[in-house]
């Protein structure tokens, strides 16, 4: 049996200041940590002692899995950080704020590319400063490799293809796993272990720093899902 324990990120910067962020690397803000730390406490009271721990390539999320795992005393696992787990790039929106982009392309399209599956943000243009190819941190990638903006669908593709490579053989093999990472990279997670279609997704909110937990047998065929921090299974 492993268990597979989703962690979105605590509140970042930008978060609280309601832009979009997406592959901006910002980080944790007060409440944000605090929500870390609660994490971690939550993860030790439920005895959630993972094997190991996956991460994005970006700070808020490396931050929390940090933070929660020093509160449980637990700091000593491996610690694997891809970017394939990084939050959906959100194109031209990034940097921008929720209300005024909502406001200049309505409601429809907003959420379309918000909670929709296949409707990605306007693309970041040759240029722009925003590209992750000028972030020193992806320099050994190819360039064609990096997004400029994604759909849900644009970002399963490459998280599943990291669960399946990566992930998913530790769970057969019984570990117990951390996957700290984000609102929409963790949507399309669920979206697959749920098997949820693209007008279920549109409904799931992943809340900062709520561990969410998914029991596999070896086959990994999906034995229940629990969310320890409002003690009930759902
Ligand atoms: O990238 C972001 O702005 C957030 O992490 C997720 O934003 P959303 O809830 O608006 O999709």
């Amino acid at each position: 049996m492993g268990r597979l324990i989703l962690l979105r990120h605590g509140q970042s910067l930008y978060n609280k200041e309601n832009l979009f962020t997406g592959w901006t690397d910002v980080d944790l803000s007060e409440e944000g940590i605090e929500e870390a730390k609660r994490a971690g406490e939550i993860l030790l009271k439920h005895d959630l002692l993972p094997d190991i721990c996956f991460t994005s390539w970006l700070k808020r999320a490396i931050h929390t899995a940090q933070l929660a795992l020093k509160e449980m005393e637990w700091e000593q696992i491996d610690c694997i950080k891809s970017w394939k787990l990084n939050e959906r790039h959100y194109g031209a929106w990034q940097c921008h704020n929720k209300d005024a982009i909502r406001k200049e392309v309505g409601d429809e399209m907003f959420m379309a590319v918000r909670r929709g599956y296949d409707t990605s943000p306007p693309p970041l243009q040759d240029g722009d400063p925003r590209l992750a190819e000028n972030d020193p941190k992806y320099r050994k990638l190819d360039p064609s490799s990096l997004p400029r903006g994604e759909s849900l669908k644009a970002t399963r593709k490459r998280v599943l293809n990291y669960f399946a490579e990566a992930i998913a053989p530790e769970l057969a093999r019984g570990k117990d796993l951390l996957v700290s990472a984000h609102g929409n990279s963790l949507r399309a997670l669920v979206m697959a272990i749920e098997h949820l279609t693209p007008a279920e997704i549109v409904e799931v909110e992943i809340p900062t720093g709520e561990p969410i937990v998914y029991v596999f047998d070896e086959t990994l065929h999906l034995l229940r899902k629990e969310r320890p921090a409002r003690f009930s299974k759902d």
